[in-house]
Formats: C-alpha cells, sequence, structure tokens
C-alpha cells in the first residue's frame, strides 16, 4: 500500500487527510506529515492517532511514495526546490494548487511524475469535483492508481490546463461563492420579513442539502428542476425576475476578476520560478 506524505497540514491538507481516511483506501498509518506549526498537525493526529507526524519536511519525504504539497500558492515553489534534490525518481509530487502548472512543478524536479489535484472543501463528504492534470511523466498505470484515490473521495475531472482558473472557481472557490449567496438570501428574508435567522438558516440548510441529492439521484437537471418549481403564473416567477434584472452580468465581473488575480499568482510564480537562488 501506498504510504502518503503531506507538507502543509492547514486548511486544505488537513481536510484532504480526514477524507483519505474517511474515504476507506489509506489507513491513518500510511499517512506521513508535517506542518510548518507542528502544532496544527500535532491536532490532526490526536484525531487519527496512527497518523506519523515528522518535525521537518525531509523527513516526511523519507517515508512516503506520494508527497502532496498543501502550502499556500507562493510558498509551493519554495517547498519544491527544497527537495528536488532529495526525492526518489520513483516518488511522485502532487500539488493542490491552480497558479502553478504540472510543467513548472516538473522543471524544478528532476526525474519525478507530477499531478496537480485540485480539491474542493465539499471532498470532505467524499462527493463533488476534484479537478485532475497529468505531466507527461504520468504512465498510465500511475493514472489508474491516483484516479482510483482521487475517487476515494471525490469526482475526479481531468482538466485542460487552460481552463484551470475557472475549473477551480466553480469547483473550488464555488461553495463559497454559494454559501454567500444563500446568506445574502437568509439576510434578505429576516430584514424584510417576519422570520428569525436561526429559522431561516435551518430551511435554507435544509433546502441545500435536498437540493444536493435530488442532482446526486439525477432527478433532474438544473434547468429542468428550476421549470418544475416554476409554476406559470406563481412566485418563484416573480423571484425569478427580481433575481434576472439584479444578477445582471454579476458572474461575468465574478470571473473577470479571478482571473485578474490568477495572471497575478501567475506572475508571483513566474518570478520565484526563474529566481535561482530561492
Ligand atoms: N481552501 C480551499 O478551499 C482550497 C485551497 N486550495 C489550495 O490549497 C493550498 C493551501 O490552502 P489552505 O489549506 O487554505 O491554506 P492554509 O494556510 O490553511 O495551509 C497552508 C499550510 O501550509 C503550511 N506551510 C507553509 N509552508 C510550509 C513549509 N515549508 N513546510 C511545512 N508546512 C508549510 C502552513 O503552516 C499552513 O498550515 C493553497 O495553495 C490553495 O490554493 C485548493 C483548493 C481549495
Ligand atoms: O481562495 C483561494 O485562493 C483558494 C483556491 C481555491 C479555493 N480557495
Amino acid at each position: 500500500m501506498k504510504k502518503l506524505g503531506f507538507i502543509g497540514t492547514g486548511s486544505m491538507g488537513g481536510l484532504i487527510i480526514e477524507a483519505f481516511i474517511k474515504g476507506g483506501q489509506i489507513k491513518a498509518e500510511h499517512i506521513h506529515m508535517t506542518n510548518r506549526t507542528l502544532e496544527k498537525a500535532k491536532q490532526l493526529q490526536l484525531r487519527h492517532k496512527k497518523t506519523v507526524v515528522h518535525h521537518d519536511i525531509y523527513s516526511v519525504i523519507n517515508h512516503a511514495d506520494w508527497i502532496f504539497i498543501c502550502t499556500k500558492p507562493m510558498e509551493m515553489v519554495h517547498v519544491l526546490k527544497d527537495i528536488s534534490n532529495l526525492l526518489r525518481p520513483d516518488q511522485v509530487v502532487i500539488t493542490i494548487t491552480s497558479p502553478l502548472q504540472v510543467e513548472e512543478s516538473e522543471q524544478i524536479l528532476n526525474k519525478q511524475a507530477v499531478v496537480r489535484f485540485i480539491p474542493s472543501i465539499v471532498n470532505l463528504s467524499l462527493e463533488g469535483p476534484s479537478l485532475i492534470t497529468y505531466s507527461n511523466r504520468c504512465s498510465s498505470d500511475l493514472r489508474d492508481e491516483l484516479t482510483s484515490l482521487f475517487s476515494s473521495i471525490s469526482n475526479p475531472v481531468t482538466i485542460d490546463p487552460s481552463i484551470t482558473r475557472v475549473a477551480s472557481d466553480i469547483a473550488s472557490c464555488g461553495p463559497a461563492f454559494i454559501s454567500f449567496l444563500i446568506e445574502r438570501m437568509i439576510k434578505g428574508a429576516v430584514d424584510e420579513t417576519k422570520i428569525d435567522e436561526k429559522t431561516a438558516t435551518i430551511i435554507a440548510e435544509s433546502m441545500l442539502i435536498g437540493f444536493g441529492e435530488l442532482l446526486k439521484q439525477k432527478h433532474f437537471d438544473l434547468a429542468t428542476l428550476r421549470k418544475r418549481v416554476t409554476v406559470p403564473g406563481g412566485v418563484t416567477g416573480v423571484g425569478l425576475k427580481v433575481l434576472q434584472n439584479e444578477t445582471g452580468w454579476m458572474f461575468h465581473e465574478l470571473f473577470r476578476e479571478t482571473e485578474k488575480k490568477y495572471v497575478e499568482d501567475r506572475q508571483g510564480i513566474s518570478k520565484q520560478l526563474n529566481n535561482k537562488g530561492s
């Protein structure tokens, strides 16, 4: 059984570890992890006693076959440069951030195969998308093995690098965007009617769970679902008209802005790649 290494056990690193253990393909004792603030990794170990906490990244790579780098994008290049001469050729490096392309990680490393696995917070429920890009160094057997691992916690979608930003906006930022919109729905309801926040939140969260389950059970696609709810001459139509007017080009603007941020992040990464010393 493969041993997994984790460099960075913050929000996402920690969540992926939890999900892999819950998914059942990986045993806790096969998880080797470290974090800059070691306490974070130790906290995770309190919940999964058999996981192994290491004091530094070098010890993690000594013990693991597949190594997940779960730091912020700008820290990722430093970590890759740090470990590049210590990795065995058969080890596999898995990055989880969108601004760094697999070819760029390969340039830093020597012979190792690189995979980009962009998770989503929803993967903690062993559901939802993850976005996968395999580098050319990945054999078809390795791709199969990794796809099987990723499938244990998500629905892996292989993406072309050209759609990385928008795919990640939908898959990974999407839960935050949807949460925000639902929070706005609750606030509107509380401000404009007699409902209290707690009741509105209970109803909204319950509606969302049912909504996800309907899609999962493939009763409807989004458009059919909307049409079924919109009784001719009823209230939904009135509400939808408001949404149509108010949302306008909102999401167009959102995707333009995230693209700008992506370009900035890519420039930051390029600078680091060209800076041979660090
Ligand atoms: N939060 C999310 O929903 C998603 C995040 N991502 C990606 O996940 C990555 C991590 O994001 P978060 O977990 O939210 O950030 P975070 O800040 O919670 O976690 C990063 C962790 O890496 C540790 N770290 C940094 N440098 C280190 C080093 N040299 N050695 C050991 N540990 C080190 C930090 O101490 C921190 O705990 C980012 O690159 C982000 O783009 C991808 C998809 C979704
Ligand atoms: O906010 C971020 O930058 C990360 C990337 C995808 C989701 N969260």
